[in-house]
């Protein structure tokens, strides 16, 4: 018996990176758990199977995000399988845009389609189907809180758009007893941050050098934090901004 066993949970963007780790971690601690992918269905296969083959629950859910109706399309393709939930995590997202100097309107629209406008409507269409008592957690970046990479100010941007969709939603889902954090991951090694930590010699190193900790983070260890303030532990967090940045902050 896990920690979550007998609750339902759906992390978006669990084919890979950050939104796997956590979607592993949470089908370890009991919960089953609703792997949803955009586009890459082999992948999402991939960590159900996984998270199947350590004696977990898991199902794939489609839904390409940053289209008009992309939520609705989610939670119909998700009530297929499944009749409400606990847990929500909003991970999926765009994680680099271009400077200032280069961003135009399409792009800008995009990564706000994708990383804002996608949770903001998932939760609305989503508030119904989750129970009293639930969790929802909204992946956001340390970026939110610091001007260290000013090229990336647009994804930045959405960052703190999504926090503060964080702090107004525990007020509007707090009566029902269900918490909304945002969690905060300084650099994380997944295929977003290949090119700026494997992309040149010093890479690696530049990027450990931001943290207190002097490393760069692995998607486990923000898996830790999700699956803290979606434990029983956690039920007295709420509105918050957990940093997760080992330190790149101060
Ligand atoms: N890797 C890092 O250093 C950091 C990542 N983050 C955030 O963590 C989250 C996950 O990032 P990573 O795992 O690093 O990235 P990733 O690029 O490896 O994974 C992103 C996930 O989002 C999904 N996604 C992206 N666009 C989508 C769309 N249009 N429709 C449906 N799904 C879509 C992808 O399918 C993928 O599963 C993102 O919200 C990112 O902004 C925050 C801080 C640091
Ligand atoms: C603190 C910090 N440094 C670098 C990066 C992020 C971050 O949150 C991020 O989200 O993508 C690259």
């Amino acid at each position: 018996m896990g920690v979550l066993t007998g609750r339902t949970a759906l992390v978006t963007g669990a084919s890979r990176g950050i939104g796997r780790g956590i979607a592993e971690r949470l089908g370890r601690d009991g919960a089953r758990v609703g792997v949803h992918y955009g586009r890459n269905e082999t992948a999402a296969k991939e960590t159900v199977a996984a998270i199947e083959a350590a004696g977990g629950s898991a199902f794939a859910v489609g839904a390409e995000l940053g289209l008009p109706g992309d939520a609705e399309a989610l939670w119909a393709e998700f009530d297929r399988h499944a009749d409400g939930l606990d847990i929500l995590v909003n991970n999926a997202g765009i994680g680099n845009t271009r400077p200032i100097q280069e961003l135009d309107e399409r792009e800008y629209d995009k990564v706000f389609a994708v990383n804002v406008k996608a949770p903001l409507f998932i939760l609305k269409h989503g508030m119904t189907r989750l129970r009293d008592g639930g969790r929802v957690v909204n992946i956001s970046s340390g970026l939110a809180r610091t001007a260290v990479m000013p090229d990336n100010m647009a994804y930045a941007m959405t960052k703190g758009a999504l926090d503060v969709l964080s702090r107004d939603l525990s007020k509007v889902l707090g009566p029902r007893g269900i918490t909304v954090n945002s969690v905060a991951p300084g650099i994380i090694d997944t295929d977003n941050t290949a090119e700026l930590l494997h992309g040149s010699a010093d890479g690696w190193a530049k990027a450990a050098a931001l943290s207190a900790l002097g490393g760069v983070g692995e998607p486990a260890e923000v898996a830790d934090v999700v699956a803290f303030l979606v434990s029983d532990g956690g039920r007295w967090v709420t509105g918050s901004w957990v940093d997760v940045t080992g330190g790149s902050l101060t």
